[in-house]
């Protein structure tokens, strides 16, 4: 699954589809180890060691079978060789350690930048991409970084490195047997030079189908219980476990190949050796060579086979990892907001806010129908306006314009008579308290969920806000009071209790504008009587608008603006709209709700 593909939402809202290639996944890469460079080093530095050593093993068993052969004490090599192999078990070990501690360093800095960055998306870049998706690429893609910093990256350092050292040495004790050898490895490099992009391939549509899988267990999640009470379950088990199969089957494709890379590979080393040991042997009849020579060049086409199987395994791991590195770059390049600066909070009494839309016009996306032909109207500081209208009127749009999650195609917003384009964007926010329709609780416990956007709001506050939206008596019956956990998305709250707790975290903001969307649900009277009154005592010192869907909102409401097809068609109170505008009139008359639901 792809979340690059250009969108034409980026045009519409002034953000430039960015036009720069995607850079090729080994700079990506030295992107993410750059920061730790030198730890990498350090554990590079210590697997050469651990080579060399390797290396000088062969020459002192060369000269142990000398001595041997000469009647020689052999105590000396035979010390050389338990040092040597002492150093290599603990320089190894070592090296090892401070290889993966470093990629798992790699992986961190991966997670922290990408979830950051998920956190700063423009809502247009979310609305177009699934949620579990992005999910997996932090989590799972991001742990093959480990794989590929360790293995490839420094695999492929230290394997090379290794492996020129090794066929140096090689050269130095027989020119004619290095021949030999490295015809047979060049034969298998052809072969592997078919299989790599293969693993490559594999690997990326794995990837994609573990992203595809987490999307399907995201929607399933998200709304269990409407999936099971449509008897849903088979169809959505069904969608989860196809993409499960699918990631199976390609990471199977994949193994195969990293198989048949290995394989090549060892049986290259192989061929090698009898080759090595048949013209070796004959070398060493006709007198070119003596016995110690072939011993020492036959162990070192035996140690030949790690560095070469580092290496190999340094590029097919290279592909696996540039698959994700691929997927974790796409991520990136979805459009965001500019980091936010933290905004300090109104101050307790700070003035309300006047709001003014002069001829906004706006469509979600270049393909799709304008939302808002020339929305115009202006509400004054302090006081609750309305906005009515039939469903997809466009209303809840004119909350998206002024938080900004959108910008409009043309026409200008204005807050307290600033473009709010002109606003810095955490300022912006910080003015306004947002409250969506379907009132979000996260899970977590009530004190968070209150102290969401503003975690510095002192008892006295916290106690007054409480008080006013009516919450009071319900965190007094909680079993834990403030500190009671409200389940997943405010599970274990009633539909009315979980919209008076979202106007409470955004009243804890001290907004100078609240923008309220009112849930399309019927709520009890008691309830909607709660809600009411909280409003009307919040609208006597801030601005309020609230997108209305029943008609108690409204008629206690200072201004109404009534929409239709994107346009303002009205706007009064309701005394003058129910004599003035028949649609108004209308949508009275079936209390809005037959036309909104
Ligand atoms: N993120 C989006 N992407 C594309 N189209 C959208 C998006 N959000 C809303 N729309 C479309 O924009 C139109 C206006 O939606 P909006 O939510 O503003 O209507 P509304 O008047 O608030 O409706 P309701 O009373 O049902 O909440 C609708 O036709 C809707 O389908």
């Amino acid at each position: 699954m792809s979340i690059t593909d250009s969108d034409p939402t980026e045009r519409s809202e002034g953000t430039a589809p960015d036009p720069a290639p995607v850079p090729p996944a080994w700079r990506l890469l030295l992107g993410y180890v750059r920061p730790h460079r030198w730890a990498l080093c350090a554990g590079a530095l210590l697997a050469l060691v651990t080579g060399a050593t390797g290396l000088l093993l062969p020459l002192v068993a060369r000269g142990l079978i000398d001595d041997l052969a000469h009647d020689r004490p052999v105590t000396g090599a035979l010390l050389g060789m338990s040092g040597l192999v002492l150093a290599n078990a603990a320089v190894g070990g070592l090296g090892s350690y401070v290889l993966r501690r470093t990629a798992e360093s790699v992986v961190l800095g991966a997670r922290r930048a990408l979830s950051s960055y998920l956190l700063r998306l423009r809502i247009s870049a979310v609305d177009r991409t699934e949620p579990g998706d992005l999910m997996a690429r932090i989590t799972s893609d991001t742990t093959l970084l480990r794989e590929v910093t360790t293995d490839s990256l420094v695999g492929l350092g230290t394997g090379g490195l290794t492996l020129i050292a090794t066929v140096v040495m090689m050269g130095l004790v027989d020119a004619v047997l290095l021949g030999v050898t490295l015809a047979v490895v060049l034969g298998a490099g052809t072969v592997l030079g078919v299989i790599v992009p293969r693993i490559n391939r594999a690997s990326r549509q794995a990837q994609d189908a573990v992203g595809a899988m987490g999307a399907s267990l995201e929607r399933i999640l998200g709304a269990l219980r409407t999936v099971k009470a449509s008897g849903a379950e088979r169809r959505e088990e069904e969608a989860v476990h196809a993409a499960a199969e699918e990631s199976w089957r390609q990471s199977v494709r994949a193994a195969k190949w990293t198989a048949a890379a290995g394989n090549t590979a060892g049986l290259a080393m192989q061929i090698a050796f009898i080759t090595v040991l048949a013209v070796g042997g004959a070398r060493v009849a006709t007198g070119a060579i003596d016995v110690g020579t072939l011993v020492a060049f036959l162990l070192y086409v035996f140690y030949l086979m790690s560095p070469i199987q580092e290496v190999v395994g340094a590029v097919t791991q290279y592909q696996t990892g540039s698959a994700a590195l691929a997927r974790i770059q796409e991520a990136l390049r979805l459009p965001a907001e500019p980091p936010a600066r933290p905004a300090p909070l109104p101050s307790p009494g700070a003035r309300p806010a006047a709001i003014a839309f002069e001829d906004v016009r706006f469509r979600y996306a270049d393909d799709l129908p304008y939302v808002h032909h020339g929305v115009t109207f202006a509400v004054p500081a302090r006081g609750m306006t309305a906005f009515v209208g039939p469903s997809g009127a466009g209303k809840t749009t004119v909350f998206s314009l002024i938080e900004r999650f959108y910008d409009p195609e043309s026409g200008t917003i204005t807050l307290d008579g600033r473009d709010v384009a002109e606003w810095e964007l955490s300022e912006l926010r910080s003015a306004i308290g947002y409250v969506e329709q379907d009132a979000p609780v996260l899970s977590g416990s009530m004190r968070d969920n209150l102290l969401l956007g503003n975690p510095e709001a002192q008892d006295a506050e916290v106690a007054r806000v409480l008080k006013t939206t009516r919450l009071d008596a319900l965190v007094e019956r909680l079993p834990r009071g403030l500190d009671t956990l409200v389940g997943h998305r405010g599970t274990k709250l009633s539909g009315g209790e979980r919209q008076r707790v979202a106007i409470a975290r955004a009243l804890l903001r001290r907004p100078r504008l609240l923008l309220l969307d009112e849930a399309t649900s019927q709520l009890d009277a008691v309830n909607e009587a709660a809600l009411r009154d909280t409003v009307a005592d919040v609208a006597r010192s801030t601005t309020v608008l609230v997108v209305a869907h029943r008609l108690s909102t409204v008629t206690t409401a200072d201004r109404i603006v009534v929409m239709d097809a994107g346009r303002v068609r009205a706007v009064g109170t309701h005394r003058d709209l129910v004599t003035g505008d028949p649609l108004y009139a209308e949508l009275a008359a079936t209390q809005f709700l037959a036309a909104a639901g």
